[in-house]
């Protein structure tokens, strides 16, 4: 099975398309990629970037379309309005899922998309989006609204299901609480939080990249939606329960720990 992500580089390895290639390799998918930007970045922080033309972007994807049976894919870090709308307008044509990780601040503080793209991400990305996947900050942006209760969650997944994204993914990396709870509000109108307990550490450099591959890594295989949404949770606490010790600052997850440790997702239906 092949997967794509659309997404920048991290020299570091940690996120963007190094992590979801690690990841789609550890999940038994072939991987391809179309890279967007560069960053200059390592576990301390981005340092610099160097956004691809959009027309690169759109030969990079020309390229992989025309030769592979890609089954799903993903974006990450976009970063320009132009690079978004090539991105959308290819895969308006593809008739794949497509996860979208609306990836707009890196954890040391970096903006990795531009202010005046937020909009065409509304516009033009998400009514393609089969799943969305924003931590709280994101969905905010994209809601426009400030979210605090479980009420508030449900409440701005539902306006982005307005703007055209089928199945959202809200993750609870940025609250507060022993556990760490993401909720799924599916297409079908079903609801469901997914909780593991919050592991106590600074590794958490890219863990929303590695989930939202684990996801589209599970799409290729061919799995339920549902069904690689909760595999994705394992996948990314096993990531993080035995971290790799990898650099100064926020350090990777460990994309090797998912066939080595057992991991328990309690699934809770609303
Ligand atoms: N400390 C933690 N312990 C357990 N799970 C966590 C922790 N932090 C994040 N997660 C989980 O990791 C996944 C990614 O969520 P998160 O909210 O961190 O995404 P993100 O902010 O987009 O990540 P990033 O920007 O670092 O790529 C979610 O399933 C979330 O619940
Ligand atoms: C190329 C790229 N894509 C995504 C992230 C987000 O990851 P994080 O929020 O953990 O910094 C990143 N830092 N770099």
């Amino acid at each position: 099975m092949i997967a794509l992500t659309i997404a920048g580089s991290d020299s570091g390895g940690g996120a963007g398309i190094q992590a979801d290639l690690k990841t789609f390799q550890e999940l038994g998918v072939f991987g391809t990629s179309a890279i967007t930007a560069l960053t200059a970045q390592n576990t301390l922080g981005v340092h610099d970037i160097m956004a691809a033309e959009p027309a690169f972007v759109a030969a990079q994807l020309h390229a992989l379309f025309e030769d592979f049976e890609i089954t799903a894919a993903k974006t990450g870090m976009l970063f320009s309005p132009a690079i978004i709308d090539v991105v959308a307008a290819t895969m308006q044509q593809q008739h794949i899922p497509l996860v979208v990780d609306p990836v707009m601040i890196a954890k040391g503080g970096a903006t990795l998309l531009a202010q005046q793209a937020v909009q065409t991400m509304k516009e033009v990305l998400l009514p393609v989006a089969t799943v969305c996947t924003p931590n709280i900050p994101e969905a905010e942006v994209l809601a426009g609204m400030t979210i605090t209760t479980a009420s508030d969650v449900a409440q701005a997944a539902q306006r982005l299901m307005a703007l055209g994204a089928k199945n959202i993914v809200m993750k609870g990396g940025h609250l507060s609480g022993v556990d760490a709870v993401d909720t799924v509000f599916l297409e079908d109108g079903s609801v469901f939080t997914m909780t593991t307990p919050r592991i106590d550490t600074k590794a958490t450099h890219g863990t929303g990249c590695t989930f939202s591959a684990a996801i589209t890594a599970g799409l290729a295989n061919g799995q339920e939606l549902k069904e690689a949404i909760i595999e994705a949770k394992r996948f990314i606490q096993a990531a993080i329960v035995h971290p790799l010790g990898i650099g100064h600052g926020h350090g990777p997850t460990n994309h090797f720990a998912y066939n080595r440790y057992d991991c328990e997702v309690f699934v809770d239906e609303a």
